[in-house]
């Protein structure tokens, strides 16, 4: 799963370069970091409205555009996705889940 992340990351990386009449993220970055945090801002805003609204479809959906707009700061910021992951894996190695999970199966 995580390889979409990776072929995401490259794919944003390559936007860096790219003619802003041609891709929504080149767009983006034209844009600045302002407006970057203003899609995460809008999109975590419209994952709490599906939510309240008990819409599973469209709670994914918003989620998706919310991770999306994520891994453009991400980008823009010059950090990978990899580094988020290794965050949450270190931390699931902390709480214990993993070594009982291990124990249990
Ligand atoms: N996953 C996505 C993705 N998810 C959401 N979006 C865009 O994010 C925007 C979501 O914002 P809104 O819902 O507010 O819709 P909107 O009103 O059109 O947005 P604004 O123009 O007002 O910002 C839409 O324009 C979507 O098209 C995405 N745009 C691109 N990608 C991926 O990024 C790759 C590169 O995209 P380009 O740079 O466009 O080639 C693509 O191949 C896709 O894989």
């Amino acid at each position: 799963m995580s390889d979409v992340l990776n072929q995401l990351a490259e794919v944003l990386e390559a936007r860096k370069g790219a003619d802003p009449a041609s891709s929504y993220v080149a767009k983006l970055y034209g844009k600045g970091l302002d407006a970057i945090l203003k899609k995460v801002g809008e999109e975590a805003t419209e994952t709490v409205m599906a939510a309240k609204d008990g819409d599973p479809d469209k709670l994914v959906y918003e989620i998706a555009d919310l991770w999306f707009h994520s891994l453009v700061l991400l980008a823009q910021q010059g950090l990978h996705p990899n580094a988020v992951l290794a965050e949450l894996d270190r931390r699931f190695g902390q709480s214990g889940i993993a070594e009982k999970a291990s124990r249990s199966g």
